[in-house]
């Protein structure tokens, strides 16, 4: 028999999940479809286990300034005996947690989930298990999955997937790429005590980022690991008999033995193996489904949200672009859309960052040189001062626009870069200005204040 509903998410990640939420909120009879583990990439190999493997690392470094902060000397003497297995047994378990809060979600919204791989056959229907399920509204949030390199030996590396599957600490690893993820796990790998390769394709890693961003953790990675090798690409991969790996660069160097490869090139779109030809629906030559500012694609009636359109690749990003599109759709809001300007974003990287807004070479390139200003500060987090890494800098800058100087760019480096981040985006949504940021009495003592005080 085909179950018909009023809108249908296929794939039960951020977008997905979040949009049948609200659409059934707002009294429409809604489903997901999911084929593999409901919460997508974010919730079981994203986010929630990247953060807390950061936290591990964290607490990694809390402990070397255990004895600096007074404690007993037995608690920091040599590396505190760390146990991966039960870190990541404790993290599953938390992840169990969150599936089961899902589920009662859904239930209490009374959304239907149902598990299998969907494909289109028409734009009004698809095909999962063998059965037939029909829709007015169909969105397409099935993410995406991590790239893999086309080179000899590539298969005796793993991705961030498994990294996420990895129950056992490896002594020694190299991981390649230059972005989010391959910074922040190979920040973690390095946290916690793994000898750590960085391979990197050009110059640094975080290319795109405001430079003092990028260069400071450049600096930092000097200091404290892990080992960056900048103009190294990977030509081959040989795998020696004791199990470890050798990366054969272009360049005719080496790397290595290794024994864990992790591949952080990038993320390819879910999108070539669900039949959207069926529907009609386009994608552009990377594969990600082109939609307008509304969330639609080019046939009526079927949607794309989060990471298969290839825009700010985040979960909160998915999630209010699925519930904004429901809103548009069920609410009676036709204007109703989510705006992609702005968006802050963390790198949980050591030390992390925190950034929103222009860098500034794009403020230049957008406003002219002689149109912005720059502030900019440098100290020592008031939490590593009385430790060993006091000469650590935190970094923070301030770019600001025209006469009134608009804020349109903030950039840190540092520890708490994290969690101050937020209310400063709060305030550049709303058009805040360096005399704005000045009429603000700091919070004393902490990193945060720097903004309001430069
Ligand atoms: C290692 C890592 C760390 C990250 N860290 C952060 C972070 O700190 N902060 C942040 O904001 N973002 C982070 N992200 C990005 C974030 O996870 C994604 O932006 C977010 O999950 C995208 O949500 P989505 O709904 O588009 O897709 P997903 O969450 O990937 O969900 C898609 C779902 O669709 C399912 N699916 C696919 N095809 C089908 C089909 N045909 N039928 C049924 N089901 C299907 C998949 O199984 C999957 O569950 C991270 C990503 C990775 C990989
Ligand atoms: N903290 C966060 O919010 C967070 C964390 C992780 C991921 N994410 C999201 O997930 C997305 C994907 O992350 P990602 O790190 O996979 O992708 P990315 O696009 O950020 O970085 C991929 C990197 O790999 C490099 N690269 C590509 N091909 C290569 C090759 N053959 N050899 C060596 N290097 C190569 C690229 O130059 C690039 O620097 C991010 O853009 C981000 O939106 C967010």
């Amino acid at each position: 028999m085909t179950q018909h509903f009023d809108y249908l998410a296929i794939g039960g990640g951020s977008g997905g999940i979040a949009s049948a939420n609200r659409a059934a909120k707002l009294g429409k009879k809604a489903a997901v479809i999911e084929a593999k583990y409901i919460g997508g990439t974010c919730v079981n190999v994203g986010c929630v286990p990247k953060k807390a493997m950061w936290y591990a690392g964290q607490i990694s470094d809390a402990l070397k300034y255990a004895s600096d902060y007074g404690f007993a000397q037995h608690l920091t003497q040599g590396t505190p005996q760390f146990d991966w297995a039960k870190l990541v047994a404790n993290r599953e378990a938390y992840i169990e947690r969150i599936h089961a809060a899902y589920q009662r979600g859904f239930d209490a919204n009374d959304v239907t989930v149902i598990d299998g791989f969907a494909k289109f056959v028409d734009k009004n229907t698809v095909e999962v298990n063998g059965e037939l399920i029909t829709a007015d509204h169909i969105t397409i949030a099935t993410g995406g999955r991590p790239s893999f390199p086309n080179i000899e030996g590539a298969e005796h590396g793993i991705d961030s997937d498994g990294f996420f599957a990895l129950t056992e600490q490896p002594k020694s690893v190299a991981v390649v790429g230059a972005g989010y993820i391959a910074v922040e796990l190979a920040g973690v790998f390095c946290a916690l005590g793994s000898e750590t390769h960085l391979l990197v394709r050009k110059e640094k890693p975080l290319r795109g980022f405001d430079d003092m961003l990028s260069d400071t953790l450049v600096e930092q990675m000097a200091k404290h690991g892990p080992t960056l090798h900048n103009h190294s690409t990977p030509e081959r991969i040989e795998k020696l008999a004791d199990g470890t790996l050798i990366v054969h660069l272009t360049s005719g160097k080496t790397i290595g033995p290794v024994e864990t490869l992790v591949w952080a090139i990038g993320r390819e779109p879910a999108t070539d193996n669900i039949n959207l030809a069926a529907a009609g629906v386009a994608m552009n030559e990377r594969g990600f489904i082109e939609t307008d500012k509304y969330q639609n694609t080019n046939v009526d009636g079927i949607y794309a949200v989060g990471d298969n359109t290839g825009r700010a690749q985040l979960t909160p990003v998915a999630v209010a672009a699925g519930r904004r599109l429901c809103e548009r759709l069920f609410n009676n809001k036709p204007e109703e859309h989510l705006d992609y300007s702005g968006i802050a974003t963390v790198v949980f990287s050591h030390p992390v960052i925190g950034t929103v807004g222009l860098t500034e070479d794009e403020a230049i390139a957008q406003y002219g040189e002689e149109n912005i200003t720059v502030y900019k500060s440098q100290f020592t987090a008031l939490y590593q001062a009385i430790t060993e890494d006091h000469r650590d800098p935190t970094r923070m800058k301030l770019i600001c626009a025209g006469s009134e100087e608009k804020v349109v760019g903030l950039h840190s480096i540092g520890f708490g870069s994290d969690e101050l981040l937020q209310g400063f985006a709060v305030a550049m949504k709303m058009g805040a200005t360096k005399a704005d940021f000045d009429n603000t009495i700091a919070i004393h003592p902490t990193s945060a204040e720097e903004f309001v005080t430069l």
